[in-house]
């Protein structure tokens, strides 16, 4: 069976032989989130697995009319802020209190910017009964002197719980949009629920598949919002498709062997996957991260991201800046820096230690092992640090 085609989980998960019907909350209400939950209440409206009702944690902010999101949400169908225009289904209930919002979740969908994901699993920490099953949409990762922790481990960790991933080629509002895209959920161990996942998800426009390799998809996700600063600032440069090809094939080259040094077992076919390249190219060609690594470059770095970020895109949170400066902290405690060029490269930049043109002033030599020391790979920071 085809873990994408999901007119055959009729066999292998249906209400009788589970005998439950799953309650799902999603856990964020930010642009992604709130299509997530668009889609999963389309599914919930018809599957016989799943309750009808899809709660979604709602950050309670005022909007400018003076209403509540959480209460324009509920009055709308609609969320006036990060998904303004299109209908979230008659079925999603916005709820600004954590604790309320998980109560009788059996499924957890985690879906806000990493940043924010510690003092989510603070608030919800034995507040989950262990058989509830979660699954990250988050692309982003946690560094600590301890080492890396992917955001799905630290749910897992922190919460006590089975947690998936969903990764892809997925800018939200083209898919709330209902135009075809394409998604990966990495999983470990348990088919079952990644199989429920899948069908959670699916509509004739998204199509889900599932690999049995988490870390692969997630740091997948994850570090491609690196490489689309770098597409945007070459965008911002005035650069042609040929040096955007060129960044897009070092950063990928260095999304694997970053990918393969922290987990050994990330698959190889995992990168060919909608987590893997497909997301790469689409974040490179239409995200946030492009668009304000564009500007940035464009100004000469003049103002900064966080400017930027707060300027162009309305409370909207880029995960490519901040995920530049934890993996260099990891870089430069494994002494690594040298072998991920690009990765250092965006970090300098991002940070105003070289200018946005530094970019595209490096040699690229990603060796297979880690090279000696005292490699020489780029130009621009051995000048810039
Ligand atoms: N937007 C996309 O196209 C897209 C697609 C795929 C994956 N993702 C990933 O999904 C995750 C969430 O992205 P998004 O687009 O839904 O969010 P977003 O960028 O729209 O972020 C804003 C969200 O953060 C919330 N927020 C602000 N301060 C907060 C706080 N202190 N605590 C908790 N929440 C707070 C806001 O209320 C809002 O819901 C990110 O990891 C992103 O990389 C996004
Ligand atoms: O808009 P970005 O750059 O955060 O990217 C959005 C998604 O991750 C694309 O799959």
């Amino acid at each position: 069976m085809s873990f994408g085609d999901t007119s055959a989980f009729q066999d292998g998960i249906t209400t009788s032989s589970l005998n439950v019907k799953d309650r799902i909350t999603v856990i964020g209400s930010g642009n992604w989130g709130s299509v997530a939950a668009r889609l999963i209440a389309i599914n919930t409206r018809t599957s016989p697995l799943f309750h009808d009702e899809v709660r979604i944690w709602v950050f309670e902010e005022i909007l400018p009319s003076g209403e509540k999101l959480t209460n324009a949400i509920n009055k709308y169908k609609e969320n006036k802020k990060y998904l303004p225009g299109v209908n979230l289904g008659p079925n999603v209930v916005a709820d600004p209190d954590i604790r309320s919002a998980v109560k009788d979740a059996t499924m957890l969908v985690f879906v806000t910017p990493h940043q924010f994901i510690e003092g989510i699993c603070k608030d919800l920490k034995g507040k989950i009964k262990p058989s509830v099953k979660g699954i990250s949409l988050i692309k982003g990762m946690e560094v600590k002197e301890s080492g890396v922790t992917l955001i799905s481990n630290k749910i897992r960790k922190s919460l006590g719980i089975e947690c998936s991933v969903l990764m892809g080629a997925n800018i939200a509002n083209e898919i709330a949009e209902e135009m075809f895209s394409e998604a990966t959920v990495g999983y470990k161990g348990n088919k079952t629920i990644a199989q429920k996942w899948v069908q959670l998800f699916s509509t004739p426009y998204f199509s889900v598949t599932a690999v049995p390799d988490v870390e692969g998809v997630e740091i997948c996700g994850t570090l491609k919002n690196v490489v689309a600063i770098a597409a945007g600032l070459v965008d911002g440069l005035g650069m042609g498709s040929n040096t955007k090809a060129a960044i897009m094939r070092i950063g990928l080259k260095e999304m694997r062997y970053l990918a393969r040094l922290l987990f050994p077992t990330v698959n190889d076919t995992t990168f060919f996957e909608s987590c893997g390249v497909a997301d790469l190219i689409t974040t490179c060609l239409g995200g946030r991260n492009r668009k304000v690594a564009e500007a940035f470059a464009r100004n000469g770095g003049k103002l900064s991201f966080d400017e930027l970020e707060a300027k162009m895109l309305n409370g909207q949170k880029l995960q490519g800046v901040s995920t530049a400066r934890e993996l260099s902290l990891l870089l430069n405690s494994k002494g690594w820096e040298d072998s991920f060029p690009l990765f250092t490269t965006v970090h300098a930049i991002a940070t105003g230690k070289v200018p946005p043109t530094a970019i595209v002033e490096y040699s690229e030599h990603v060796p297979d092992e880690l090279p000696p020391k005292s490699r020489k790979i780029y130009l621009s920071l051995q000048s810039g640090l």
